[in-house]
């Protein structure tokens, strides 16, 4: 079986600001099926997804499209290529949602914006409304046309739905689901990774700590951040998780940089772990992996 070449590569990639590195020789591949990038707040999603957008070059390590060095493309064409999809909130206040959807089309296909509101389940009339005379889910809709105008190839998509009720949720995930465009998806909420990523990769302080197809990866995890993160899902109905390991921590500055925070470290975890293969396409930087996996 030949395996299909990556949309989008970071190889040993660090990113940061000013001089302050906060991804850390991250290497990971956006594959087909849908990625998933997930981890708490400041893990650095948001900054790994920038760089994948071309709008933060790396401090070292380098982002591929294709086998071309995102440093020395076409920003032109890479741009119509590679979408993100931001947050419903950033849509201009002052604009109806068809002028927003038409204003992402070539001046000659602006013809195609009731096409474009339909595909994405909006009626004709919702063109002459402006945002706030729209639901949140018809917001995230416009912005999922706007992003679709120009025919991408893959979507970056970072939290498109935390802004909405689950059952709007829900529909949003079936349309994006539905799209067969190529995405790469930066969130915190498992359920949308499982949803929509056949692939997932765990970011914890700038590092990826686990990765793997995500059933896998979600039904047995081979790095307790994985897990503790998984267990803290609150279930309906159910009782509230119990407390793992001290969640107010900050990460370690050296070491495993979650061994302060973890209910498993020991001595070894003073010893940095390096991401090395734990089962069929799985990777994990965990010197207790094996054994979590037992
Ligand atoms: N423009 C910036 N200047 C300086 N530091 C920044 C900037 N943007 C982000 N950071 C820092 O980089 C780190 C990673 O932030 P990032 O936004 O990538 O995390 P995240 O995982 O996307 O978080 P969230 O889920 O809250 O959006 C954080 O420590 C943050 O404070």
């Amino acid at each position: 079986m030949t395996v299909p070449a990556p949309v989008l590569r970071a190889e040993r990639v660090t990113l940061g600001y000013g001089r302050t590195a906060v991804v850390h020789d991250v290497s990971l591949d956006v594959t087909e099926g849908g990625v998933g990038l997930i981890g708490e707040s400041g893990s650095g999603k948001t900054t790994l997804a920038r760089a994948f957008l071309g709008l933060l070059a790396p401090m070292s390590g380098a982002i591929w499209y294709g086998d071309q060095n995102l440093k020395k493309l076409d920003m032109r064409r890479f741009r119509r290529d590679v979408q993100p999809v931001f947050q419903a909130e950033a849509l201009d206040p002052r604009m109806s949602a068809g002028a927003s959807v038409a204003e992402a089309l070539p001046r000659k296909e602006r013809d195609r914006v009731p096409a474009l509101l339909e595909k994405v389940g909006l009626p004709a009339e919702v063109a002459g409304r402006r945002p706030h005379q729209l639901s949140g889910g018809q917001r995230q809709r416009v912005v999922i046309a706007r992003a679709l105008a120009v025919s991408p190839r893959l979507l970056i998509l970072d939290e498109p739905t935390s802004a909405l009720d689950v059952t709007v949720q829900a529909r949003i995930l079936d349309l994006l689901a539905g799209l067969g465009t190529e995405r790469l998806l930066i969130t915190h909420n498992l359920a949308v990774v499982s949803r929509l990523c056949r692939t997932a990769h765990v970011l914890f302080a700038g590092r990826v700590v686990e990765s793997g197809p995500t059933a896998e990866l979600l039904a047995r995890p081979a790095h307790p951040y994985t897990l503790a993160l998984r267990d803290a899902v609150p279930k309906l109905g159910g009782a509230p998780p119990p407390a793992r390991g001290r969640t107010e921590a900050r990460p370690a500055a050296t070491g495993c940089p979650f061994r302060l925070r973890c209910p498993l470290a020991v001595a070894a975890c003073e010893r940095a772990p390096e991401p090395r293969e734990v089962g069929e396409g799985r990777r994990a930087a965990c010197h207790r992996a094996e054994e979590l996996l037992s």
